[in-house]
């Protein structure tokens, strides 16, 4: 996969040099290049805003920087990627949208600024490329370009030999299967006890059945409490399967 991110603030995306997104360019299944969007704007100052038409508060950032940057780097290569932007209006970033872009050959993130890019970029290259405003939650950012850091390491997380173990992905939280609207459950390892802690006997007993019902029945409890919302998309079929597997 080709990852392209246009930014006016480059180093806000070293963290995609270091853990297991740089891992995977510096094996080369990621191929991960930022660009810095006041490249694009010629004048003395490199300006890529101005005041908003209609008034209001804020500066909304300029088309036409965006407009050279994206032509830009979309000639730069082969086909036509997809461009994803992180908005506030956007729709929500999911597990399920994670594993469609994560099998894109190509994406561009345009994190913005300001108050945001002038809406004719989204409409001038809406036209030719599929284009996704995407959300990552309900709360107030200053910026666009955390939201890439969260998508790319959701997304490079499911490219095939990113994550050493590839059972790693079944029991995420959110990723499809019987457990699929559950959160994770509760992880242990050594020591077998800490400051006066055990470890729970079932996980001890070697019984892998009890084991996967034990983290399944977790994971519901831990789910009821905290995300009551998820219980209601949990199929219980799934869950009657489930345990006739284990
Ligand atoms: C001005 O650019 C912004 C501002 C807030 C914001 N919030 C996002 C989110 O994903 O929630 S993307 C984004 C971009």
């Amino acid at each position: 996969m080709r990852l392209d991110v246009v930014t006016i603030f480059p180093e806000y995306l070293e963290p995609l040099n270091v853990s297991l997104v740089g891992k995977a360019r510096a094996r080369g299944q990621l191929d991960v290049r930022i660009h810095d969007l006041r490249d694009w704007a010629h004048d003395k100052h490199n300006t890529v805003d101005d005041t908003p038409y209609g008034g209001g508060p804020g500066m909304v950032m300029k088309p036409e920087p965006w407009g050279e940057a994206l032509d830009s780097v979309i000639a730069s290569g082969e086909g036509r990627p997809t461009l994803v932007v992180p908005t506030p209006s956007g729709k929500p970033f999911t597990q399920q949208l994670a594993v469609e872009l994560s099998e894109k050959p190509w994406l561009v993130f345009t994190p913005a600024r300001y108050e945001g890019i002038d809406r004719r970029v989204i409409e001038e290259y809406g036209d030719r490329l599929d284009v996704r405003e995407v959300s990552i939650g309900d709360y107030v950012l200053a910026g666009g370009e955390a939201p890439v850091l969260v998508m790319v390491e959701a997304i490079a997380r499911l490219l095939p030999g990113v994550l050493g173990n590839a059972e790693s992905h079944r029991d995420d939280s959110f990723a499809p299967g019987a457990m699929a609207d559950l959160l994770e459950g509760p992880v242990y390892t050594k020591p077998p006890e800490w400051r006066g802690r055990g470890i729970p006997d079932v996980l001890l007993s070697g019984h892998h059945g009890k084991i996967a019902r034990w983290r399944r029945d977790e994971a519901f409890r831990r789910t009821v409490v905290n995300r009551p919302d998820l219980i209601e998309r949990t199929d219980p079929a799934a869950f009657d399967k489930k345990d006739r597997e284990m």
